[in-house]
C-alpha cells in the first residue's frame, strides 16, 4: 500500500506533517511518498501540479492532502494558480463524490457560539458533487468589450453545468450513505432559478425510486444554509453540488466548533481516494505552529477506513482525538475559558501519545 502525501502550501505543512506523525506511530504497513503541489510546486517546477505529482497520485492507493494556496499567486493566469492543482487531482482520478462530515464532539458543545441544544450530538453528511457544476463547466474565461461604449470594460463568464450520469453517481452515493444513517437525504439546489437544479431534482427523484426505505426531502441552497444554524439536527445526509457544497461545508464547519475540525474524503469509482481537510492554507496564520490539525488527522482516519481497509486504525485515531480533547488540549481556534491553549505540534504529539498509552494499557 502506498500513500501520495502533498502538504501543499501554507499551513498544509503544519498539519500535514502531524497527520504523518500519527499514521507513523500506528505501525501499520504502508509507504508514504511526498512530493510538492500548489504554490511549493510552482516554484518549483513553473507548474502547480507537475506531472511527477500527478503520477504520484495516481498510482497511490490513496493521497494525503494539505492545501494549497496564497494570496501571492492571485494576479497568475488560471492554469498556473495553486488552486488548480487541488481541482486537477479531482479531476484527473475521477474524485467526484466528496464526503465532509460536520461532528461536534462533545467536547467542544461549548467552544460553539451556537446554543448547545442546538449542536449537541450533531453529525451530519455532507456529500458533496466534485468534480462538476460551474467548477469545471466550460466555456469560461474574459471578455474585452469592443463595442465602444465601455472602452476597455471587461466581460467575465463561468459555466455552470451538469449532466444526467453525474447527478445519478452522486444521488446513488447519497442513498448509500442514507442506508447505513438515518435513511434520510437531503437534496439542496437552487431550483427555482436554475436549469442545472432542475435538472438536478429531476434526477434525485427518480434515482430515489431505486432506494424506497430512504427518505428524500429538497430544500433550496438559500434555505438551507440559513436551516443549517436554526436547526442543523433536522438534517443527516445533504447532497449537492460543486460549488453549494463548497459553501455550505465551511458552515457546517462551525457546527463543529471550527474550520480545523472538519475532515473530508473525496472518492472515485475504484474507492481510491484524496483526504484533506476541508479548509484551505490559511496564510494568515501560516508559520506560526497555531493551525489546528484535526481536521487533518481525522481525514488521515477517513483514508484509513475508506481506501486502506483499516477500520480498526481509523478508530483509534478517532478515539485518540475525544482523549485529547476530553483532557482539556485545545488549538486557539477550539479554545474556550478553562481548557489549555496549545500549538499545532503539540496538539500532534498529544494524539500520539493517547494512541501510544491506548496500546500499551490495550
Ligand atoms: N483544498 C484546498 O487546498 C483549499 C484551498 N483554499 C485556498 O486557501 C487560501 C486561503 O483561503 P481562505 O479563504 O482564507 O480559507 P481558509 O480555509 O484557508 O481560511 C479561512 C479562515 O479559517 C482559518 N483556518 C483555516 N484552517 C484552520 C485551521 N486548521 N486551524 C485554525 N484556523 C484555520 C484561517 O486562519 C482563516 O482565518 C486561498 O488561496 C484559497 O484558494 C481554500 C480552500 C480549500
Ligand atoms: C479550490 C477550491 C474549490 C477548494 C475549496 O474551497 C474546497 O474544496 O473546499
Ligand atoms: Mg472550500
Amino acid at each position: 500500500m502506498k500513500i501520495a502525501v502533498l502538504p501543499g502550501d501554507g499551513i498544509g505543512t503544519e498539519i500535514v506533517a502531524e497527520a504523518v506523525k500519527v499514521l507513523d506511530v500506528l505501525d501499520l504497513k504502508f509507504e508514504m511518498e511526498s512530493a510538492l503541489v500548489g504554490g511549493a510546486a510552482y516554484e518549483a517546477h513553473g507548474h502547480p501540479l507537475p506531472e511527477s505529482t500527478l503520477k504520484l497520485a495516481k498510482e497511490a492507493d490513496a493521497v494525503l492532502f494539505g492545501a494549497v494556496g496564497d494570496w501571492k499567486y492571485d494576479k497568475l493566469d488560471r492554469p498556473l494558480r495553486p488552486e488548480q492543482a487541488i481541482l486537477g487531482l479531482r479531476k484527473n482520478l475521477g474524485l467526484f463524490a466528496n464526503f465532509r462530515p460536520a461532528i461536534c464532539y462533545e467536547q467542544l458543545v461549548d467552544a460553539s457560539s451556537l446554543k448547545p441544544e442546538l449542536i449537541a450530538g450533531l453529525d451530519i453528511l455532507i456529500i458533496r458533487e466534485l468534480t462538476g457544476d460551474i467548477y469545471f463547466g466550460q466555456p469560461r474565461g474574459r471578455r474585452i468589450a469592443t463595442d465602444g461604449h465601455f472602452p476597455g470594460a471587461e466581460e467575465a463568464f463561468d459555466t455552470m453545468r451538469y449532466s444526467r450520469p453525474e447527478i445519478e453517481r452522486i444521488a446513488r452515493v447519497a442513498f448509500e450513505a442514507a442506508r447505513k444513517r438515518s435513511k434520510r437525504v437531503t437534496s439542496v439546489d437552487k431550483n427555482n432559478v436554475l436549469e442545472t437544479s432542475q435538472l438536478w431534482k429531476d434526477v434525485m427523484l427518480d434515482i430515489a425510486k431505486e432506494y424506497p426505505d430512504v427518505e428524500l426531502d429538497h430544500m433550496l441552497v438559500d434555505n438551507a444554509a440559513m436551516q443549517l444554524v436554526k436547526a442543523p439536527k433536522k438534517f443527516d445526509v445533504v447532497v449537492t453540488g460543486n460549488m453549494f457544497g463548497d459553501i455550505l461545508s465551511d458552515e457546517a464547519a462551525m457546527l463543529t466548533g471550527s474550520i480545523g475540525m472538519l475532515p473530508s474524503a473525496s472518492l472515485n469509482s475504484s474507492n481510491q481516494g484524496l483526504y484533506e481537510p476541508s479548509h484551505g492554507s490559511a496564510p494568515d496564520i501560516a508559520g506560526k505552529g497555531v493551525a489546528n490539525p484535526l481536521a487533518t488527522i481525522l481525514s488521515a482516519a477517513m483514508m484509513l477506513r475508506f481506501s486502506l481497509n483499516q477500520a480498526e486504525a481509523a478508530d483509534r485515531i478517532e478515539s485518540a482525538v475525544k482523549d485529547v480533547l476530553a483532557s482539556g488540549l485545545r488549538t486557539g481556534d477550539i479554545w474556550s475559558e478553562g481548557t489549555k491553549r496549545v500549538g499545532t505540534r503539540e496538539m500532534g504529539d498529544a494524539v500520539v501519545a493517547a494512541i501510544t498509552k491506548k496500546t500499551i494499557t490495550g
